[in-house]
């Protein structure tokens, strides 16, 4: 097997199922989609499609994402077809006597495989201009951490401790045959033996648990809030980090949970409802005078910044299409100024945690040094970073960094 698929491999191919692949990567490639939201939509356009359906086609999708450039550097055309066959071949699959698959050869298509895997941006299916920022910014590492980042994401959950221990959750889930384990480091989660849509589970809807990556769970636990305090989410979007410091605050004291975007904030909301947390108060960040009014108000501040996401590419893996050097850039000026305006609202002697989702060290302990430099920052001091590699934490890769605002 060339590729690393593990469940699909045995799996026979069924005509419309394989339709709904194609048509679902048309959607992304073609009309420039998101994949998740295609893939949402074609699954709900096929009720009658079981589990077992479903799992293919989502996973199918996802993994024709991630190596798009390589089973295009393979495949003998872009037909979509084409494409689909050259990514099951290449996981060593035998196809069938479709006439969609006429003129795939799959000796030639080991032969081309053979003469690109030295190429590494091609053999990692990453775009050349990612390959040569990775290899310059991380250096030797560049090389193991693309790698484990196209490698797929395991399933983490974070244990609602409001309503339930990590064993109580351990075994109510065993008792439905899902296994977990406990990985070490991370209190509070859990992770899936095997790859499910656990989104189905009562204990979901019962709000004992949401999926969050184990790497994502650290930002929460470095703010080290305590009940009571007067906390201050100020990226919050859906509300994950929010939900967690609700949990470590034991859902006793004020979290503003705010966003640019009010619709990403609506989800916050309703997660509060499930997971039965109270303590949160959704604002609208609609200009500069919602963040001046919150000066020096707050105990605790997170940033948890918009950024490239290439710490999260085994989710994502549109992610490495839809980037650009000049995305990046931008990204980078809207964190800096993020840390510039929103810092003013830690009160003196609180802490600010400033995290991202990528493994850039210019989105990371860069940016942290340049506030640190500035006049703003000089009211500050770094107590730790940590820069969380995918290829060292087998999750996703993460910065965090919790700086202290000086007692004036
Ligand atoms: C990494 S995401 C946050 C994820 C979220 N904290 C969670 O745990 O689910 C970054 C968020 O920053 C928001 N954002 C972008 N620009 C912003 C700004 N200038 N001020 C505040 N939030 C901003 C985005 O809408 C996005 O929801």
């Amino acid at each position: 097997m060339l590729l690393r698929i593990a469940y699909l491999c045995s799996m026979k191919l069924f005509p419309n199922t394989v339709k709904g692949v194609v048509q679902a990567i048309d959607e992304i490639f073609n009309h420039n989609r998101y994949a998740d939201k295609v893939i949402e939509k074609v699954l709900k356009s096929n009720p009658k499609w079981g589990a077992r359906d479903r799992g293919f086609v989502a996973e199918s999708v996802y993994e024709m994402v991630r190596w798009w450039r390589l089973i295009n550097e393979v495949s003998p055309s872009k037909d979509l077809y084409h494409l689909f066959g050259t990514y099951w071949l290449l996981q060593g699959n035998a196809l069938p006597d479709w006439k969609e698959f006429q003129g795939l050869d799959p000796k030639k298509i080991k032969e081309k495989y053979e003469e690109i895997k030295d190429k590494r941006a091609i053999k990692q299916s990453i775009p050349d201009w990612l390959d040569q920022m990775g290899s310059e910014l991380l250096g030797e590492k560049w090389d193991k951490e693309i790698d484990t980042l196209n490698q797929q994401a395991a399933v983490v959950l974070r244990v609602n401790t409001l309503k339930i221990s990590r064993e109580g959750l351990m075994k109510r889930l065993a008792e439905d045959g899902i296994e977990t384990y406990a990985p070490k480091g991370y209190k509070d989660a859990l992770v899936l033996a095997k790859r499910q849509n656990i989104f189905k589970h009562p204990a979901f809807k019962e709000g004992l648990f949401e999926v969050q990556d184990a790497s994502s769970q650290l930002v929460a636990a470095a703010l080290e809030v305590e009940p009571g305090m007067r906390v201050i989410d100020a990226c919050a979007g859906a509300g994950g980090k929010s939900l967690h410091l609700a949990a470590l605050m034991k859902n006793k004291g004020r979290i503003i949970s705010m966003d640019v975007e009010g619709w990403k904030l609506q989800n916050t909301k309703l997660r509060a409802r499930r997971n039965g947390v109270s303590i949160i108060e959704p604002r609208v960040i609609e200009d500069s005078k919602t963040i001046k009014r919150l000066r020096e108000s707050a105990d605790r501040v997170l940033l948890d910044v918009p950024c490239s996401g290439l710490g999260v590419l085994k989710r994502n893996p549109d992610t490495k299409w839809k980037l650009s050097p000049e995305s990046i850039q931008k990204v980078q000026g809207i964190q800096q100024e993020i840390l510039q305006n929103y810092s003013s609202m830690v009160k003196p002697g609180g802490l600010m945690v400033y995290a991202t989702c990528s493994i850039l060290p210019s989105e990371n302990q860069l940016q942290v040094e340049k506030f640190l430099a500035s006049d703003k920052g000089k009211a500050f001091e770094l107590l730790e970073d940590r820069k969380v590699l995918a290829q060292e934490s087998g999750f996703d890769g993460f910065y965090i960094a919790k700086l202290k605002r000086k007692e004036s």
